[in-house]
C-alpha cells in the first residue's frame, strides 16, 4: 500500500490518481464486481482524506469499471456477523466518511450499482451515470434492508412509489429510468463516463473552492431543515463569501470581460 499524498497511489483495492485539480478514485475489485468490504471502505476513506487535505483538489469523482461500479457489501464477509458484531462494530459507520467530504464529489456510475454501491453513490454529490448503468437495492432477497441510507436517500431522490417499487422488489432499474426519476444527473455513453466526470468536476474545480464547498453544504441543508433555516443558511452563506477575495476577483473579471484568476481564498 502506498501513500495517497502523491500524484498516484494503488492500494489493493482503490486507485487514486491526480488529474489536475481533480481526484480520480476508481474502486477497483474486478473479480467480487467491486463488492466492498472492510478493506475497500478503510482504502476509499484514506484517499478521501488525502483529497480533502490537499488543497490542489478542487472536486473529487469516484468510478468503478464498467461492469460494476459497486455489487453492494461484500456478502461473503458479512453473511457470518452476529447482531452483537454488528452493533458492537458500528458495521457500515465507516461508509458515511463520503458524507463528510466537504468538497464537492461526483460518482461516476457504470455497471452494476446495486445495495451499498447504489448507497455509495447516493452519498456522493450528484451521480452521472453511463447507459449501461442498472440501479437497486435487492437487501430484501437477503433477508436484511438497506443499512447505507438507502431507505432515506433513494425515497428522498425518486420518492415514496418508486423507492418503495425498488426497495420492495428488490428489481434493478436502468440509467434512462433512473434519470427520469431524478436518481442521476445526467447519462452518456459508456466509453464516455469517465472524460465526462472529469470534465465535470474539472469545470466544479476551476472555480472558487469555497463557492464550491457553501454551495454544496447550502444544497445538503435542502434535505436536513425547514425552508425557513435552509434559506437563513443560504444568505449566511452568500454573504459571507464576499470575505473572499474570490467574489472580489469573479465581479471584477466580469466587470472588466476577462476570465477570472480564482486563488480559493
Ligand atoms: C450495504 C447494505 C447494508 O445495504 C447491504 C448490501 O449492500 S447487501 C448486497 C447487495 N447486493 C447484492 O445483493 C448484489 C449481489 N450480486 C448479484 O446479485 C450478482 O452478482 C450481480 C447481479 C451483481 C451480477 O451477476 P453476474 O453478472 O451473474 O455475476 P456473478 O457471477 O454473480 O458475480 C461475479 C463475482 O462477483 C461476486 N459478487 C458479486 N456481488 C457480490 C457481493 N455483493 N458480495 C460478494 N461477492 C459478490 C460473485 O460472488 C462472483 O464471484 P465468485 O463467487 O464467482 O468468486
Amino acid at each position: 500500500m502506498t501513500s495517497a499524498s502523491s500524484e498516484t497511489a494503488s492500494f489493493e483495492t482503490v486507485l487514486f490518481e491526480k488529474k489536475g485539480r481533480v481526484g480520480l478514485v476508481t474502486l477497483n475489485r474486478p473479480k467480487a464486481l467491486n463488492a466492498l468490504n472492510a478493506q475497500l471502505i478503510a482504502e476509499l476513506n484514506q484517499v478521501l482524506d488525502a483529497c480533502e487535505a490537499d488543497a490542489d483538489i478542487g472536486a473529487i469523482v469516484i468510478t468503478g469499471s464498467e461492469k460494476a461500479f459497486a455489487a453492494g457489501a461484500d456478502i461473503k464477509e458479512m453473511k457470518d456477523k452476529t447482531f452483537g458484531d454488528v452493533i458492537l462494530q458500528d458495521f457500515i459507520a465507516p461508509w458515511e466518511r463520503i458524507t463528510r467530504v466537504r468538497k464537492p464529489v461526483i460518482a461516476a456510475v457504470s455497471g452494476f450499482a446495486l445495495g451499498g454501491g447504489c448507497e455509495l453513490a447516493m452519498m456522493a454529490d450528484f451521480i452521472i451515470a453511463s447507459d449501461t448503468a442498472k440501479f437497486g437495492q435487492p437487501e430484501i432477497m437477503l433477508g436484511v434492508i438497506p443499512g447505507a441510507g438507502g431507505t432515506q436517500r433513494l425515497t428522498r431522490a425518486v420518492g415514496k412509489a418508486k423507492a418503495m417499487d425498488l426497495i420492495l422488489t428488490g428489481r434493478h432499474m436502468d440509467a434512462a429510468e433512473a434519470e427520469r426519476a431524478g436518481l442521476v444527473a445526467r447519462v452518456v455513453p459508456a466509453a464516455d463516463l469517465v472524460a465526462e466526470a472529469l470534465k465535470a468536476a474539472e469545470k466544479i474545480a476551476s472555480f472558487s473552492l469555497p463557492s464550491a464547498m457553501l454551495a454544496k453544504e447550502s444544497v445538503n441543508r435542502a434535505f436536513e431543515t425547514t425552508l425557513a433555516e435552509g434559506v437563513r443558511f443560504e444568505r449566511h452563506a452568500f454573504h459571507a463569501l464576499f470575505a473572499t477575495e474570490d467574489q472580489k476577483e469573479g465581479m471584477a473579471a466580469f466587470a472588466e470581460k476577462r476570465p477570472p484568476q480564482f486563488k480559493h481564498a
